[in-house]
């Protein structure tokens, strides 16, 4: 099972969900062969899934399973799971697979508020420490290996003091012997030292950039599967910085931070343990500086925590800024606002900066203190065992040993104050992370009703929708609109700049839901349909085409549910009929040729046509296009015209025109106004009434057409 994938999904406790998932051969689950077996089996699931997802809060500890069992009637969670789940999650197989579970149970984190109070929460220790989990084996090895390491580094300082004792006491041949001997037997022990450290860095190395990349991988996952509203109240340079910087902060206070707290840990540890054998009295006089500095660390770890969260803050906002202009340069150029937007970017990295110097002053009286304190240690400690060594009660070998042990200790008091430090920004960065992975989006992706192909007609209906966009509640897009489009009609929907028009778009997508009133789809609101299958028969040409940066034939292919099943010859086929074939073939590397960011390489009129070829290929039941020929020229508006209207047959067609000659087929036209469907009826009925809104509109647009004519001939 990927347990790491479910685990990052976010489901709501108690309610059954839909979800896909992605299981690799070897992963092995415990699951009931019916729903009312108890008898938990191992199985292995052979290929993705989807699944029905029941959340269950369960209780903490070892016999959760068995606790989940009695409470939920029959279901068990993965072995490997038990002391990790806070919630249980049964999976309903949906899939006709017969060797896939019927009913399985992995675990789930639960929905936790973060919080940026101190100390640290154990909540979001737990989740820094849950990513980590899939990583445990190697983490584990590589601890193995940090024990041997520090075992080398601190057994060293004890036989160094012993060769330094025999170079005092021995006689002449003795001392040759000894000192070969225990400097052959150190150089064994120093080699294996080496070799654990260098296994130790290797393996933490790995599951550092694992742990990144599952981080990233959900995180981008959690991220796409947020509602468009999401999108809009959210900085796209925001989410950037939280897949990039964050993620790779946290990654980094996981792996090498806690490697090099550990080895800190068990360093100091040892160092302490060394010390007492060597010198009880002196280790008690060292040891009294360890609360102070202590003391210190935590409070220096606080105000980390919480630079560290603002600094990321102000990191996205620099992002943002410069992710904006950078992709839109052909506009900043334009306008001639290059260093309009350097001095921009420079207040928001001068805030940055800011941010930095407060943490640098910290940093440098943190570790001027604990550095100076390290200094008066090792001072009072060769006076100390001065005063000893004089009075016999240490030999000069002890003293140094006891010297680099208090060494190393001083060392590893400020590695792992370092630890602590790096551990609060990873916290700061992880509470970034979580809002975002723990965020339930409003509307599902998968979930809800699928129509049998012979009742899925097309029909189309808003009925009484009010509809205002979440950023902008105060000033509605629709007042009591409705509107009905009969299954393999075209429905032309027309009206002044503004009055709404795309907006009926995004309510039949579900990008959004109405406030009231509903949108159907056969009759059925389309809250109640599953939104994933709804999109996937509906075909979309918005106004301003988005290409991805990759060939033309992958642009197209895009369009296809699984556009590795799309041949060459389909792709030609949709390319033709949008009358994008001619201009493609025309490139030197034809279909291969790469668009750009954005599809920047392609004009306008071609950006639109391969949207109009990816549409296509979907072979949509249902056809949205929202000034799809707006980007053409004459001539190429004629052959893209009479290609979709080649392509209506059979489909439901809305379509959002602004030259309102090219809707002259449509079955009817809607015109929108004041909140509003205000006119309905065939075009010629509408241009019949002088006295109605679409026939203003078109003697508006005849008169700025010709006036535009004017000016072009002057
Ligand atoms: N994501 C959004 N968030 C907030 N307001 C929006 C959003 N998208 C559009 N609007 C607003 O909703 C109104 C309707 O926009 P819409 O794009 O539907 O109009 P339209 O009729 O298609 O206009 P045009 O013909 O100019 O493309 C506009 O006032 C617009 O500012």
């Amino acid at each position: 099972m990927n347990g790491t994938m479910l685990r990052m999904t976010r489901f709501t406790i108690g309610k059954l969900q839909q979800c896909n998932i992605t299981c690799s051969r070897s992963d092995t689950v415990y699951h009931l062969a019916n729903r009312t077996s108890r008898t938990p089996r191992r199985s292995q699931l052979c290929k993705n899934g989807s699944f029905d997802v029941l959340v269950l809060p369960v209780y903490k500890g070892k016999n959760m399973s068995r606790l989940s069992c009695l409470k939920t009637g029959g279901l068990f969670l993965p072995k490997s799971m038990w002391t990790h789940s806070r919630h249980t999650v049964a999976l309903y197989s949906t899939s006709t697979d017969s060797k896939q579970t019927s009913n399985t149970v992995v675990n789930q984190e639960s929905k936790v508020k973060t919080s940026n109070t101190l100390p640290v929460p154990s909540e979001d220790v737990n989740k820094l420490l849950q990513l980590a989990y899939p990583q445990r084996w190697r983490l584990t090895a590589a601890v193995g290996f940090l024990v041997i390491a520090s075992s080398v580094t601190m057994s060293a300082p004890f036989f160094l003091g012993k060769v330094i004792d025999t170079i005092y006491s021995s006689s002449t041949e003795d001392f040759t012997a000894s000192l070969t001997s225990l400097c052959f037997m150190l150089t064994g022990v120093f080699l294996c030292g080496g070799a654990a450290n260098a296994a130790r860095v290797y393996l933490m190395q790995i599951s550092g950039q694992q742990i990144v990349r599952n981080l990233r991988e959900t995180l981008f996952s959690s991220i796409l599967k947020q509602e468009v509203g999401f999108f809009d109240k959210t900085r796209t340079g925001e989410l950037i910085n939280r897949l990039s910087a964050d993620t790779a902060i946290v990654g980094r206070c996981l792996t090498d931070n806690l490697s090099d707290g550990l080895r800190s840990l068990a360093q100091a540890g040892a160092g302490v343990g060394m010390m007492l054998y060597v010198s009880p009295s002196l280790a008690a006089f060292v040891l009294m500086v360890v609360p102070p500095i202590a003391c210190l660390a935590v409070i220096f770890g606080r105000f980390l925590r919480s630079i560290s969260r603002r600094t990321q803050d102000a990191l996205a906002e620099a992002t943002q800024l410069a992710e904006e202009r950078i992709s839109n340069i052909r506009t900043v150029r334009a306008f001639g606002k290059e260093l309009t937007e350097v001095q921009k970017y420079s207040e928001k990295v001068d805030h940055i900066f800011e941010l930095a110097k407060k943490e640098a002053v910290l940093s440098a009286g943190f570790y001027g203190v604990t550095g100076l304190s390290g200094n008066i240690i090792i001072l009072s400690v060769l006076y100390k065992g001065g005063l000893l060594m004089a009075n016999e009660a240490m030999t000069v070998g002890q003293l140094s040993s006891f010297l680099m042990y208090a060494f190393w200790v001083g060392i590893s008091i400020a590695g792992f104050s370092s630890f602590y430090s790096e551990l609060m920004k990873g916290l700061g960065a992880g509470t970034r992370l979580w809002e975002l992975m723990d965020r339930k989006p409003e509307f599902p992706l998968n979930e809800g009703l699928v129509l049998k192909p012979e009742q899925f007609k097309g029909e189309l209906e808003f009925r009484n929708v009010c509809f205002a966009y979440p950023t902008r509640k105060d000033s509605p897009i629709f007042q009591d609109l409705s509107l009905s489009v009969p299954a393999g009609s075209v429905m032309a929907v027309v009206g002044s700049s503004g009055s709404g028009k795309s907006t009926l778009v995004s309510l039949l997508l579900r990008l959004y839901d109405p406030d009231s009133g509903v949108v159907t789809v056969d009759g059925r609101d389309v809250r109640d349909l599953n939104p994933y299958w709804l999109r996937s028969h509906v075909g979309t040409v918005s106004q301003e085409p988005v290409l991805f940066s990759c060939s033309i034939a992958e642009n197209i292919a895009y369009g296809a549910k699984d556009p590795s099943q799309v041949t060459v010859e389909d792709i030609y086929r949709a390319a033709q009929i949008a009358n994008a074939h001619d201009f493609i073939q025309e490139f030197p590397k034809g279909y291969d040729t790469l668009v750009g960011e954005k599809g920047v390489l392609l004009s306008g009129g071609q950006k639109q046509r391969v949207a109009i070829a990816r549409a296509l290929l979907k072979n949509p039941k249902i056809l949205l296009l929202d000034e799809a020929t707006s980007a053409l020229d004459a001539e190429n508006e004629f052959l893209v015209q009479e290609a979709l209207e080649r392509l209506l047959d059979g489909r439901t067609v809305l379509i959002i025109a602004h030259r309102l000659s090219t809707i002259q087929s449509a079955d009817a036209v809607a015109v929108l106004d004041q909140h509003r469907v205000m006119e309905i009826g065939s075009h010629a009925q509408l241009l019949a009434n002088d006295q109605g809104l679409f026939h203003k509109l078109m003697e508006k647009q005849a008169f700025l057409q010709s006036q535009h004519k004017k000016a072009l001939y002057k």
